[in-house]
């Protein structure tokens, strides 16, 4: 599988809560969510928010939204939307398609003045359980923010110890003030204790490891070349060709489904892989005008992966409020196309790929660390390059082809992170394609996720869905590409009970005849 770059240290991954003597151990019965819980009609949240005073209630244009509105005067939250839940996982890890909450949206603002939450993180509320889940989103790192983007247990214990009637801009209130300054928050900041010590530590890395990556944002800002994709708070019509921004944007006049769709949407697999016209040839121009300005500044941006050497992540040069924005429109079509790991989606990995002689010429066969990819071609002129893709990882065809695409310039190739893809070499020109690597937190949680059935192969590999990276058995039918070598007898696929009828590892040696 391509995974990302890993964004925290494994220090500030790895301690997600503390304990203190001074921290109240009682539980969040207070909290009036409970209200919510028990019907978790949107009626209830709505009385529950304008009892919190802080949130004006409004209807949105969207007949599906309802709007919480913006709080004027009120600093701490810029937005706020409540929506019906498409997604949740219960204790056991069963999925429920349909389940009835509400999720509640906020944007949260930052502080000025603040080392790097200075400008708006979105959070993420839902009504399930007695005390609400919290989900911290966006590129930031936070101390005592886990992998899972969960507030931690030390978090809770102080909110529940500061009494009773607790409501939600009280709640919003004080994740703020936890994410400002944790151990101011904690009451930790003159403590000299351990735990208070380990804390100013991953505080400090924090600080660390997001100010090298928004130096980078705020040194390339001024020297942008087209500053309204930097601004990007809206996406602009101009960008998309009419009958897609029609189609994602139905408005009050359509339903957002598939039977609008299909004016658009070409399937290529079943229910598997589908491509639709998504950019204008200009605005694929623009966003490559601004890759390539990016790389001539020279300033630093992480690769995207271990395996794409030329690529740069584009929320490490500015465009995460323009990525945000074009996840929101996206996530409609995504929820249809592929309900639960297509819903909800609350992370993305957003990145350019390069590929051109003398540079990275392909891409190996891999799964994506992602729930559902769009992968998105902005030219130039090239020629080979085709996208292979085989079968979905854990099932009998994983590595059996199932159809070659061919990148056009704007168009989108969709599909789930788990198909087994590949790119094949470029044999002339050069090739950029933007990769959306979308994630659902909560999709995350399914026992179908974290542990999917692995079938026996159905048959042999197809040669061209072997990989390199991956396999137990590439060498047994291919030679290895040039440098590539190192990898022979370190792959794991297929695992040995999925092994297919006469299989043979790469180093299996037959024996000699006797
Ligand atoms: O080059 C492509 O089209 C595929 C890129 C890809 O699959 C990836 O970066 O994960
Ligand atoms: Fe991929």
């Amino acid at each position: 599988m391509l995974a990302r770059p890993a964004m925290q240290t494994p220090r500030l991954l790895a301690r997600t809560s503390i304990r203190g003597s001074r921290l109240a151990k009682r539980s969040l019965v207070q909290l009036r969510a409970e209200k919510v819980a028990a019907g978790s009609k949107l009626g209830a949240l709505k009385a529950f928010l304008s009892a919190a005073g802080g949130l004006l209630l409004r209807r949105s244009k969207s007949s599906r939204l309802q709007d919480l509105g913006s709080v004027s005067g009120k600093d701490f939250v810029l937005r706020a939307r409540a929506e019906k839940s498409p997604i949740a996982v219960d204790e056991e890890g069963e999925l429920d398609l349909n389940p009835g909450g509400e999720d509640l949206h906020v944007l949260l603002a930052g502080r000025e003045d603040h080392d790097y939450f200075c400008s708006p993180v979105p959070l993420r509320l839902r009504f399930f359980g007695q005390v609400p889940e919290v989900r911290v989103g966006g590129q930031l790192a936070f101390p005592l923010v886990g992998a899972d983007r969960r507030l931690p247990k030390a978090f809770w214990d102080t909110f529940a110890a500061q009494g009773a009637g607790h409501d939600v801009a009280e709640l919003l209130r004080a994740v703020r003030a936890f994410l400002l300054d944790p151990a101011g928050y904690l009451g930790l900041a003159d403590s000299e204790a351990p735990e208070a010590r380990r804390l100013q530590t991953w505080c400090r890395d924090a600080a660390r490891l997001n100010g090298a990556r928004l130096d980078v944002v705020r040194k390339y800002r001024p020297q942008a070349r087209f500053p309204e994709l930097f601004d990007a708070s809206t996406l602009r019509p101009e960008w998309f060709p009419a009958e897609t921004w029609q189609c994602l944007n139905p408005g009050l006049e359509g339903p957002a489904d598939l039977v609008a769709w299909s004016r658009i949407l070409t399937e290529h697999a079943p229910k598997e892989v589908y491509s639709f016209p998504l950019f204008t040839e200009e605005f694929c121009d623009m966003l490559l005008e601004e890759v390539f300005h990016f790389y001539s500044t020279g300033l630093p941006a992480r690769r995207p992966n271990s395996m794409n050497n030329y690529g740069i992540i584009l929320s490490d040069i500015g465009l995460e409020p323009f990525i945000d924005q074009l996840q929101g429109l996206l996530q409609p079509m995504g929820r249809e196309l592929f309900p639960g790991p297509g819903s909800l989606w609350d992370g993305h990995h957003c990145f350019i790929v390069r590929y051109r002689e003398g540079e990275d010429l392909g891409l190996d066969m891999h799964t994506d660390d992602s729930d559902v990819t769009f992968n998105i071609c902005l030219g130039l002129d090239f020629q080979g390059a085709g996208l292979q893709f085989c079968g979905q990882v854990g099932s009998p065809e994983h590595r059996q082809h199932a159809l070659t695409y061919q990148h056009r310039k704007g168009h989108c190739v969709v599909h789930l992170g788990k198909k087994r893809h590949g790119a094949d070499d470029i044999t002339q020109g050069e090739r950029l394609n933007l990769i959306l690597w979308n994630h659902s937190s909560e999709y995350r949680k399914s026992r179908g996720y974290r542990m999917p059935p692995y079938a026996k192969e159905s048959a042999a590999p197809d040669k061209v869905c072997l990989s390199y990276t991956h396999d137990r058995d590439f060498g047994t039918f291919k030679d290895y590409p040039e440098g590539k070598g190192h990898f022979r007898g370190r792959g794991w696929c297929p695992p040995t009970q999925a092994e297919y009828p006469g299989f043979k590892p790469e180093m299996f040696r037959a024996s000699k005849p006797r």
